[in-house]
C-alpha cells in the first residue's frame, strides 16, 4: 500500500541526514518540504523565531502540543540544557511512530518524551504522570480550535507560573482568532506578535508569544 507523507519524510531523513546530528535532520526535512512535498512543520523561518524564544527563556520544563513528525521537537530539544524536562503530545499514533524515529535519528531521544493522546485528556495528567509543577515554556502547534480551550486548561490545572512563556504557531494561517483575542485582551498575559510566513510559502503567517503574568 502507498506510503504516507510522514513515512516519506522519515525516509528522506534516514537517507540524507547524519545520525546524531540535529542540524542535518532539520536541513533534510526543510529540503524535503521545499523540493519534494510540502508538510506542516514549523519550517526554517518560524523555526528561527522558535529557536530565539527557547534560547531566551532557557526553560527547565517544556511542553509541545503537536509533535507531528518531530521537526520542531528536534529544534527545541537541541537547544535545551541537560536535565530539562521536555514533553511533546501527539494525537495521531502514526505520527508518533515517525516522530520517535526522526528524534532518534537526531540523537535526541533521551531529551524528550513523546506522549500519544489528546491535549485535552493529557494536560490534566501532567502533574501526576510526569511530576511537573509548572511549565516554563509551551509551544502550541496542534489544532487551532484547541489553542483557547487548552490555555484555559493550563490555568485551571495550575500549570503556569509568573513568567511562563507560551508561543503559538499559525495564529494567522490557518488562524486562531479566538486565542489571539483572549491573550491580547486578558490582563493576565503580555502578548507580542512575530510576523512571518506559512512554512515553505510566501503566504502570511506568524507566531504569538504570550507571557503569563500570574
Ligand atoms: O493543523 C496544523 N497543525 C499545526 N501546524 C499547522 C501548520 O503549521 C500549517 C497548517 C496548514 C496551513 C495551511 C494549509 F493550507 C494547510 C495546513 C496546519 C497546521
Ligand atoms: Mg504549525
Amino acid at each position: 500500500t502507498r506510503s504516507t507523507r510522514p513515512q516519506r519524510m522519515l525516509k528522506a531523513v534516514q537517507k540524507n541526514a547524519t545520525k546524531g546530528n540535529p542540524e542535518s535532520v532539520i536541513s533534510a526535512i526543510d529540503y524535503f518540504c521545499k523540493h519534494s512535498e510540502w508538510a506542516m512543520n514549523v519550517g526554517d523561518e518560524k523555526g528561527s523565531i522558535l529557536d530565539s524564544v527557547v534560547t531566551e527563556v532557557n526553560p527547565s520544563t517544556v511542553l509541545e502540543l503537536g509533535t507531528y513528525c518531530g521537526y520542531s521537537t528536534v529544534r527545541i530539544a537541541r537547544l535545551l540544557s541537560p536535565g530539562t524536562k521536555f514533553i511533546t503530545l501527539e494525537f495521531n499514533p502514526a505520527n508518533v511512530t515517525v516522530a520517535r524515529q526522526i528524534i532518534a535519528h537526531a540523537g535526541l531521544q533521551d531529551k524528550v518524551t513523546v506522549v500519544e493522546g489528546s491535549s485535552g485528556d493529557l494536560i490534566p495528567q501532567m502533574k501526576e504522570r510526569f511530576g511537573i509543577t509548572t511549565f516554563d515554556f509551551i509551544f502550541l502547534d496542534h489544532w487551532k480550535d484547541r489553542y483557547l480551550p487548552d490555555i484555559k486548561l493550563f490555568e485551571e490545572c495550575g500549570l503556569l507560573r509568573k513568567g511562563s512563556v507560551l508561543l503559538a504557531d499559525n495564529v494567522i494561517c490557518p488562524g486562531a482568532p479566538e486565542y489571539l483575542e483572549y491573550v491580547r485582551n486578558s490582563p493576565r498575559y503580555e502578548s507580542r506578535y512575530y510576523p512571518a510566513h506559512l512554512e515553505y510559502t510566501t503566504l502570511e503567517d506568524g507566531m504569538e508569544k504570550s507571557v503569563f503574568l500570574g
